[in-house]
């Protein structure tokens, strides 16, 4: 493993590959990588390089050294699709002020599919012929322990309390719309294998992308940004409502949830984000006129998916770090309400809601925001961090963004606890 840019260039071959069973059930035992949608995307293991960054830098770093290294690599791509070649997982603190900073890490081994085509990518830092590999499927644990305990790292009062703050100074004039979040710790009775969450994750939210990056797991409904031989995307969630169970009870939340002035609000803020941060780096950028209600689950949200066609040679990375943090997960405008969070959330975010995917080496890649997640504990197979927030407006109430908050732990609490 090398932590700066390795002085031999990295030597990555990629072959075609019959179907070798699912992607998560290939990953072998130690730290995983993964980035999964409905079966297709990518895995990884090993790691030949890792690329850290802090600050309000930690971006930059990660991005200028990832696009020398590619550039330098060794390539030999017999499949030549977004994703094939050299890839680097990553994951970003939300706060530059975060010890946690941001990460790059190219694996060994990937293994990937899309559509009716799978391949397997070696690579090697050494500038020596990867090592070839076999691979072979895991069984996995889908039923989740029991006996797990959760406990609010803040008491639920007083993050009421902190909202109730928050929406005073929103009245105040000091910002439009402001997110704030709490975190959970989960101590399970038995050690768990952090690939038996993940797999229970991308069962449960199969239209979420579940990602594992550096012991941070989740399934996010939200796409920040996804480049695709010149083509951006992004899905935009803001305004949240929690389900029933009851289906037709649940389409009349839904019908209210398009209607309600409130979530509209919020999630015009985080649509307009996205789109003046994109505008800068594409021609077209093309914003539907209104949200759709997406389905997940455990909530529904208000959503919009933003197209653009990209101008430049922006990579995927360069994108993430441009959009983020959208006013989906700090607010508007977005230094205020940072400076807001940071007098009164009473936390330290780590990488949740920071962009969380892959990149490969011609800048093509996925980022999604880190929701829905679980931090693992690096010491403690038995400690999880859990986090979720909740965008809050003058109209906003208390009580009723708490019980959201435990409706987006739902899923990583589902999967953590039976
Ligand atoms: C901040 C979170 O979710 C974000 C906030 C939402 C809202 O306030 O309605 C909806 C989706 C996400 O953009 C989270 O899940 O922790």
């Amino acid at each position: 493993m090398t932590t700066a840019p390795a002085l031999a260039p990295l030597v990555a071959r990629t072959v075609a590959i019959s179907d070798p069973g699912p992607l998560l059930a290939l990953l072998p035992p130690g730290p995983s990588l993964a980035w999964v949608r409905h079966g297709e995307g990518l895995v990884g293991w090993g790691e030949v390089l890792r690329v850290t960054g802090h600050g309000e830098s930690r971006f930059d770093t990660a991005a200028r050294t990832w696009a020398e290294v590619a550039k330098r690599a060794v390539i030999r791509d017999e499949v030549r699709l977004p994703g094939t070649g050299p890839v680097a997982f990553g994951s970003f603190a939300f706060s530059p002020s975060s010890p946690d900073g941001g990460a790059l890490i190219v694996p060994e081994v990937v293994v990937g599919h899309r559509g009716g085509t799978w391949w397997l990518t070696t690579i090697s830092a050494d500038g020596a012929l990867p090592t070839p590999v076999t691979l072979t499927q895991h069984e996995r644990i889908m039923q989740s322990p029991e006996g797990t305990v959760f406990t609010s790292a803040r008491e639920p009062r007083e993050w009421m309390d902190a909202v109730t703050e928050a929406i005073s100074r929103i009245k105040g004039g000091e910002v439009e719309k402001v997110v704030l979040a709490r975190d959970v710790v989960a101590r399970t009775a038995e050690p768990v294998d952090p690939r038996d969450l993940i797999s229970r994750l991308a069962n449960g939210y199969q239209n979420c992308w579940t990602y594992s990056v550096d012991g941070l797991v989740g399934a996010t409904p939200e796409m920040l940004v996804k480049l695709e031989r010149g083509l951006v995307t992004s899905r935009v969630l803001a305004g949240t409502i929690r389900r029933t169970q009851n289906d037709e009870q649940d389409l009349a939340l839904a019908a209210s949830l398009a209607r309600s002035s409130k979530d509209l609000e919020e999630h015009e803020y985080a649509v307009r984000s996205v789109a003046e941060a994109l505008a800068p780096h594409c021609t077209t950028t093309n914003v539907p006129d209104s949200p759709f209600v997406l389905h997940l689950p455990n909530v529904m949200h208000l959503a919009t998916d933003v197209t653009a066609v990209l101008a430049d040679g922006t990579t995927s990375l360069d994108l993430a770090a441009a959009l983020h943090p959208s006013a989906a997960v700090c607010g508007t405008p977005t230094p205020a309400a940072a400076k807001l969070i940071e007098a009164v959330e009473g936390m330290e975010r780590g990488r949740y809601a920071g962009p969380v995917g892959w990149v490969d080496a011609a800048g093509d890649g996925e980022w999604g925001i880190a929701l829905r997640c679980a931090q693992l504990d690096a010491e403690d197979p038995h400690r999880f961090r859990l986090f979720a927030g909740c965008g809050i407006v003058a109209g906003s109430d208390p009580a009723s963004e708490l019980a959201e908050s435990e409706a987006k732990l739902l899923p990583v609490k589902g999967a953590l606890s039976r």
